[in-house]
């Protein structure tokens, strides 16, 4: 085991200065691509391991890396025992994961011949790369589709836990929504990710069973001032108004569940909205440059709102053109989606963009894989959402296919506690 965590570490080494060669070719791209794309990751390299532990789950502020792996489980076991077995085995293997080590205590090639490995080896000489594990249960956790009390949970759920309503346009399919547990995977190395969820997947077997899972590439959003805007499949940056850790005020106003909200096991987490919304690529590609940026409500180079010059200049809504038209539009995203127009709600997002091959018809089947953390989903995303799914000129290029809820606990402050010990208490 030993030799096993000195080989990882001595990979950090040599990976760190692959990642510094990259980071030079970065610069150069970046250079040539022009003066409105500053590198996407600062200080901190992106081969680093962040905290497991911690008053929160990381991976919620933390600065979005560029890779995701999302799973939703099914739990397939009645034994409420077995499920709180496999929370502590998967705190254990994600915080050992996360620190860049295999998921188990023997490791990949260190174990007897005869038996399985308890890690399955691909991330072997991988550095810790950013990587972080953020779990999340379900409404159906709590009572399943027929009000069974499935694991003695359902005086627990929490009321902000209600199941989203339907909203005009979407398609959503239910094989690809829902879950009892979810987890999120993002690191700066796609291969660590899927590690990492490979790894809680075998973990699981005969307690639960993936439901569905999407990769992701290219994040949409920043959690941090350091971090620079990315941008979307449509082109726009993506990111700029979001909530940052910088904002502790408003992190605890929109993000954290704070004492009193109810119920006390929530304390700390947070609340986790993910929609799989396919971009209509095709149609947009065809769309002029300025019924783009009318669409969005903001300059499709600079990511400034319409009406003013830099990206982070406050949206004017009420500010009109020469013809007296706002320059906003009624149906422009941003209009829709801003706090004045939604009682103050505001989100934590940190999606990815998502390409999973074409259709059957030579279109991209692409997107945006959205996630989005926020104190109570009743008065932030349902608001927002209904906003937009009702009056968003963008939604003629959208179609939200999947949707998922999930109650994200606090963190696991110290080894031995573990994911969600004090809603099994
Ligand atoms: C219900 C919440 C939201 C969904 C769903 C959503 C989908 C979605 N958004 C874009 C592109 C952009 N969104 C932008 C801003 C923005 N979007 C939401 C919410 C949802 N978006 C919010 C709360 C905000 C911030 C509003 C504000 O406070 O000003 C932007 C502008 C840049 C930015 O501020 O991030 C873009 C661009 C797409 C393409 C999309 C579905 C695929
Ligand atoms: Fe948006």
């Amino acid at each position: 085991m030993t030799e096993k965590r000195l080989s990882r570490r001595r990979a950090i080494g040599i990976a760190g200065a692959g990642v510094a060669g990259v980071g030079i070719a970065g610069v150069t791209g970046a250079a040539l691509r022009g003066a409105f794309d500053p590198p996407l990751s600062a200080g901190a390299s992106p081969s680093d391991a962040v905290d497991f532990h911690g008053e929160h789950q990381a991976g919620i502020t933390t600065e979005v890396p560029d890779r995701l792996h999302f799973v939703a489980f099914d739990v397939v076991t009645k034994d409420r025992a077995r499920l709180v077995e496999l929370l502590q085995d998967w705190t254990a293997a994600a915080a050992r994961m996360t620190a860049g080590q295999d998921a188990g205590v023997i490791g990949a090639v260190n174990g007897s011949p005869e038996a399985p490995p308890d890690d399955t080896g691909e991330a072997l000489s991988l550095p810790p790369s950013g990587l972080t594990l953020t779990v999340g249960f379900g409404p159906s956790l709590f009572r399943d589709a027929d009000g069974r009390d499935r694991f003695g949970l359902a005086e627990r759920r929490p009321a902000a836990l209600a199941d989203l309503p339907r909203f005009p346009g979407e398609a959503l399919r239910p094989e690809i929504s829902g879950g009892d547990l979810c987890v999120q995977a993002c690191a700066n190395d796609p291969q660590v990710a899927v590690h990492a969820i490979r790894n809680l997947a075998r973990i699981g077997m005969g307690v639960v069973s993936v439901r569905w899972s999407q990769l992701g590439f290219g994040r949409t959003s920043s959690t941090s001032r350091d971090q620079a805007t990315p941008r979307n499949l449509f082109g726009f940056k993506d990111g700029t108004a979001n909530l940052k850790i910088e904002d502790t005020a408003l992190l605890r106003e929109q993000l954290w569940v704070q004492p009193g909200d109810g119920p006390e096991w929530m304390t700390g987490g947070a609340y986790l909205v993910t929609r799989k919304i396919r971009m209509i690529i095709e149609t947009w590609d065809r769309t002029s440059l300025g019924e783009q940026e009318e669409l969005v409500g903001r300059a499709k180079g600079s990511g400034a709102p319409l009406g003013q010059h830099d990206e982070f200049d406050p949206i004017n809504l009420k500010a009109t053109g020469p013809d007296d038209r706002p320059r906003i539009t009624e149906t422009a995203h941003v209009r829709l989606a801003h706090p004045d127009q939604n009682n103050g709600a505001r989100l934590l997002r940190r999606g990815y963009n998502y390409v999973d091959g074409s259709d059957g018809l030579g279109r991209l089947d692409a997107g945006l894989f959205f996630i989005a953390y926020q104190r109570d989903p009743r008065r932030q995303f349902v608001p927002i959402q209904t906003q937009l799914a009702r009056h968003d000129g963008l939604n003629e290029y959208l179609r939200h296919v999947s949707s998922g809820l999930f109650a994200c606990p606090p963190g696991v402050r110290e080894p031995g506690d573990f994911w969600g010990r004090a809603l099994f208490d």
